[in-house]
């Protein structure tokens, strides 16, 4: 090296870091600007009882800040001011010029993932807690990047005073008093707090500075917002063992269960917007039942509008069909055509005297297809003969179920010759599909409602549709009406220590819940852990109320005009036609009563068709589409002293099995009944 070359080094080494230092000083000059910026427009939030938080750090940390955090009646947010030279949004990626801000945004995430740890206890939802980026020298309309909001500050105001008001005053004291402590002031300073009513702001409220909005320029968004009804408390606040799982992070698939309404669904729906605002690939909220997708839609939007854009809501047929549309396949499902298929195979099938020994409705062994050999994937005859028929009660020893597997085999010949597949078909060959390619369509977590009504493919299916494992089963084995069982086992499903019980009923009354249990008391249940329960439930219920109304009616039509004049009397109260089902164990009655409704000038409207929106109708439809659902007043029309009558021919121990699931249907239908159970009774 020459002489002076390692002082002309070391003078380059400072003059480059002294840059540094001066671009980083600068830097800082411009944040502070922009968080002085932020803050005058932030402290116009005030007078609509907002508090704000200035400078803290972060939850357990003494280094990083948080510029804002703002807690008003739509929740928690923190807001972190910005002054880019060029900020673009594509594609649900953050840039800054040409560099991809993505970490930016995690940073964002990870902070309201701590400040949500801090509520935890409180109970408060992780969507009601959400991240704001402000930028002070652009104009930006809302646009979200999962639970992150990029905004200009001259829109910020009015977009956060007409967010959805979620907490009420002593709520959002309580939070700010926490976090106050939980996020401690990086500097010292005063915290800006009024909680009175909304008033035009006087000159002396702004000190030395002109008010940078006017209330006139907001007065739309807030009276939009007071318009607007406020989101339910259980949008908001859930029990803390209910929130931990809502963000609880699992290494494989995990089980929640619980007895009728006690916030199964209610997790999963949090859960699922929770997981949809973090991760690359949608969410899949599905279910059995074909009706559920669309009033869960209709709920996770109200939970989080943004959030529930990355859920899809579908039912396990539905997505098959995707798997198969993706695989540029078609099925024809054509349930007339399966009718006829099977009759046909029936009574060709020299067997099926065989069966009729021991179950002479075929009916019976058509529901053994359905279930337990299509249902559970059974391929060969060997792994049928030799199976445990879990949930069927007639006894069918295997030297007689060749003849069983033969009806089956001619009953698949006969729908390949009509070019028809049934529903499980349409499973199986999703599967099929799915497991030679397992990518062709993938979900980032799939949570599946009602888990106790599929069928082991059908779980095989949905599970097999997750990346990682992600997969949460919500179910109740009690609300069980579909034939057959299987464990979880089976579907290759390991969920040891991870599941969880939800014990306290939110929904009924003690009085509806008690009537309702009655009808399944004494009934065991299998609950997909191989384990069979006891009929009585270890459940908690907070809530009081009148005894269920039972009419005992002299005539069918005697009925009819005590449901209706019921109906009346309720609506008289000013309860909203929209609250009350009626509900009923079949698609005849379902016609019947909606008939009786509409000539009696009660407008209804069929349960199937119910998506989730209020309408001043009286919803009708059958428990089975009740299922998942509740309603302020439940009215079941169709009660008997009896249980449904024995069909001729039927064994008593397929007649047992029946019975067993009618009362189950019972049980579920009463156990959506919020405030008010009525019953009524035809003659015996
Ligand atoms: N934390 C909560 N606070 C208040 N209400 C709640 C809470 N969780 C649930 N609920 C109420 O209880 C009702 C039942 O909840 P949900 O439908 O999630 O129960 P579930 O366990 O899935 O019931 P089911 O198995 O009968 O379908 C909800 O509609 C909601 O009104």
């Amino acid at each position: 090296m020459a002489a002076g070359d390692s002082a002309r080094e070391e003078a380059e080494r400072l003059r480059r870091h002294a840059l540094a230092v001066h671009e980083r000083a600068n830097n800082f000059l411009v944040a502070a600007e922009s968080e002085k910026t932020l803050a005058r427009y932030l402290r116009e939030l005030v007078q609509f009882g907002w508090r704000i938080l200035e400078d803290r750090a972060w939850p357990n940390s003494s280094r990083a800040n948080i510029d804002f955090i703002a807690i008003g009646p739509p929740g928690v947010l923190v807001i972190d001011a910005k002054e880019w030279a060029d900020v673009t949004i594509a594609d649900d990626t953050l840039y800054r010029g040409d560099a991809d801000e993505t970490e930016t945004v995690d940073k964002q995430i990870a902070l309201i993932d701590r400040i949500a740890d801090q509520l935890e206890d409180h109970g408060l939802v992780p969507s009601a807690i959400e991240s704001v980026l402000a930028f002070t020298n652009h104009d930006m309309k809302a646009t979200s990047i999962g639970p992150v909001t990029a905004i200009g500050v001259t829109e910020l105001i009015g977009w956060l005073l007409a967010r959805p008001r979620r907490l009420k005053e002593s709520q959002r004291r309580r939070i700010a008093d926490h976090l106050e402590l939980g996020c401690p002031p990086k500097t010292p300073q005063t915290t800006l707090t009024r909680t009175k009513v909304p008033r035009k702001p006087r000159p002396q409220d702004v000190e030395h500075e002109e008010p940078l909005i006017q209330f006139d320029e907001v007065q739309g968004a807030l009276n939009e917002a007071l318009l607007a009804r406020p989101i339910e408390d259980w949008m908001t606040f859930v029990h803390p063992d209910q929130n931990k799982l809502v963000r609880a992070q699992w290494n494989g698939p995990y089980r929640i269960r619980g007895p009728a309404g006690t916030g199964k669904t209610v997790v999963g729906l949090h859960r699922a917007v929770y997981l949809a605002q973090r991760t690359d690939l949608p969410v899949l909220f599905t279910s059995y039942v074909k009706t559920l997708p669309r009033v869960q839609a209709a709920l996770a939007r109200r939970i989080s509008p943004t959030g529930a854009d990355n859920i899809e809501f579908a039912s396990s047929h539905q997505v098959a069909y995707r798997v198969l549309e993706t695989a540029g396949m078609t099925a024809t499902i054509d349930p007339v055509a399966c009718g006829v298929a099977f009759q046909r195979a029936w009574d060709e099938t020299a067997s099926a005297t065989q069966l009729s020994r021991f179950e002479p409705r075929p009916e019976y062994w058509r529901e053994e297809i359905d279930y337990v050999i299509k249902g559970r994937g059974i391929l060969d005859f060997e792994a049928y003969r030799d199976l445990d028929r879990v949930g069927r009660k007639t006894v069918f020893p295997r030297e007689s179920r060749a003849g069983l597997w033969n009806l089956y085999c001619r009953y698949g010949e006969l729908l390949e010759e009509a070019g028809v597949c049934d529903f499980n078909d349409l499973l199986i060959n999703a599967l099929e599909i799915l497991e030679e390619e397992p990518r062709l369509l993938r979900y980032g977590a799939v949570i599946i409602d009602e888990v106790q009504d599929l069928t082991l493919t059908g779980l095989r299916f949905l599970s097999a549709l997750a990346r990682d494992g992600q997969v949460l089963l919500i179910g109740d084995g009690q609300q069980s009406v579909y034939p057959g069982g299987f464990n979880l086992a089976e579907a290759g499903i390991n969920i040891s220590g991870r599941s969880t019980v939800l014990k306290v009923n939110y929904r009924n009354t003690a009085q509806i819940l008690e009537r309702a249990s009655r009808e399944v008391t004494h009934d065991r249940f299998g609950d997909l852990e191989g384990s069979i329960e006891p009929g009585t439930r270890d459940v908690t219920i907070a809530r009081q109320g009148p005894a269920p109304l039972e009419v005992f009616a002299g005539s069918q039509l005697h009925l009819e005009r005590q449901l209706v004049d019921q109906i009346a009397r309720t609506r008289d109260r000013g309860v909203p036609l929209g609250d009350l089902a009626v509900l009923v164990a079949y698609l005849d009655e379902v016609k019947r009563y909606r008939r009786v409704l509409g000539t009696a000038g009660i407008p209804t409207v069929e349960l199937s068709a119910y998506d989730g929106t209020t309408q001043d109708k009286v919803k009708v439809g059958t428990f089975k589409r009740g299922k998942g659902l509740d309603f302020k007043y439940v009215l079941m029309p169709g009660m008997r002293h009896q249980p449904p009558a024995q069909r001729s021919g039927e064994t008593e121990s397929a007649y047992a099995e029946r019975r067993e699931r009618f009362r189950r249907e019972l049980f579920v239908g009463m156990t959506r009944a919020r405030d008010g159970l009525w019953l009524g009774y035809l003659p015996r």
